[in-house]
């Protein structure tokens, strides 16, 4: 059995190979197993389109999952904020990490602030969440929808030095924005952090539900190296799991997606998780912010949270308001 291997799946992109590079080289250390990573093409990577009209949420996920039930992989880390809230049959979580930054990053060029960008300044993101959010605090802002990968969404900025190292794939000219805005967790991962010119506070911008964490998935029963599914029990980190647990059952509930104006943020305060959640108006003009708290940490009392909170918000027209 000297020849035993695990295989973990990745999406080609730099922030996939970083994660899964890191959660695999972890997994090794702890369980010793050599492993090979798999590359796989997804959907979400081929595609041009907006990112809010790709149809629907988990382009991203879909390929890397088939893969795993095709046995192509043993394992797949995902980030969780781009996975779909249906777990498929024949698929589990295994391991939530300890999660990262969760909040939004906004990188502005000459090293401004949200509250600083002049007048009818141009944001880039496609995130409708990040839009309705950004418009709520600066509605005077014009919001510009951006896709891509993290390098080619920095290089958008003017004079951002991200362009150098862009590799010119796909741009030549100049930055054309303000700013845009990421996930800090990214950006850190990739060691760009050095672009980040505030880091937004949750009070203004709550970030996708999910955001900052990953997600490794094996097929059910486990990714059939007994070492590794130790390793992977080691790994999962039991206050991300309550959090994200109560922000996805909340996302769920409301019937919505990772490209809905819904933003949900749950931490674990003591004895207490605390679900932060708003709703909002894409346009920026509303928003509806609830919050709810559960003194039963367990992952059931979490989901029972995001449940509550959600028919709150539903109660009072979150539906109508965010357009879900
Ligand atoms: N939708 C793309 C995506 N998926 C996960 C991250 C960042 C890392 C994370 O939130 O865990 C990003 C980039 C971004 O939103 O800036």
């Amino acid at each position: 059995m000297s020849a035993e291997r695990f295989t973990i799946g990745t999406r080609g992109s730099a922030l996939a190979t970083t994660q899964t590079g890191n959660v695999a080289a972890q997994l090794h250390e702890i369980s010793q197993v050599p492993y090979d990573t798999v590359l796989v093409k997804t959907e979400g990577d081929v595609t041009t389109g907006p990112l809010s009209q790709l149809g629907g949420t988990g382009v991203f996920a879909a390929a890397l999952r088939q893969a795993l039930y095709e046995g192509n992989c043993d394992l797949a880390v995902h980030s969780l904020k781009d996975l779909p809230t249906t777990q498929p049959e024949g698929l589990v979580i295994a391991a939530t990490p300890k999660r990262a930054d969760v909040r939004d990053a906004l990188c502005a060029r000459d090293g401004l602030f949200l509250a600083e960008l002049p007048e009818g300044a141009t944001v880039g993101t496609g995130s409708p969440r990040r839009a309705a959010q950004v418009l709520a605090f600066r509605p005077d802002l014009k919001i510009v929808d951006i896709r891509g990968n993290v390098g080619t969404r920095l290089g958008r900025v003017k004079g951002s030095p991200a362009q150098k190292d862009d590799g010119g794939v796909g741009r030549t000219a100049q930055g054309d924005l303000d700013a845009v805005i990421l996930a800090a967790a990214g950006l850190e991962r990739l060691g760009l952090e050095s672009h980040i010119t505030e880091y937004l506070d949750p009070e203004i911008m709550l970030p996708a539900p999910g955001q900052g964490s990953l997600a490794v998935e094996v097929r059910t029963g486990g990714s059939g190296h007994p070492s590794v599914d130790a390793a992977l029990e080691t790994m999962d980190d039991g206050d991300t799991r309550l959090a994200i647990t109560a922000e996805r059952a909340l996302l769920a509930r409301l019937e919505a997606g990772c490209a809905a104006p819904i933003g949900a943020l749950a931490t674990v305060h003591g004895e207490v998780l605390v679900l932060d959640s708003v709703a909002c108006r894409p346009d920026g003009t509303d928003t509806m912010r609830r919050s709810a708290t559960t003194q039963t940490l367990t992952v059931d009392g979490a989901h029972a949270l995001g449940v509550a909170l959600a028919e709150q918000l539903l109660r009072e027209g979150a539906a109508d308001l965010a357009g879900l």
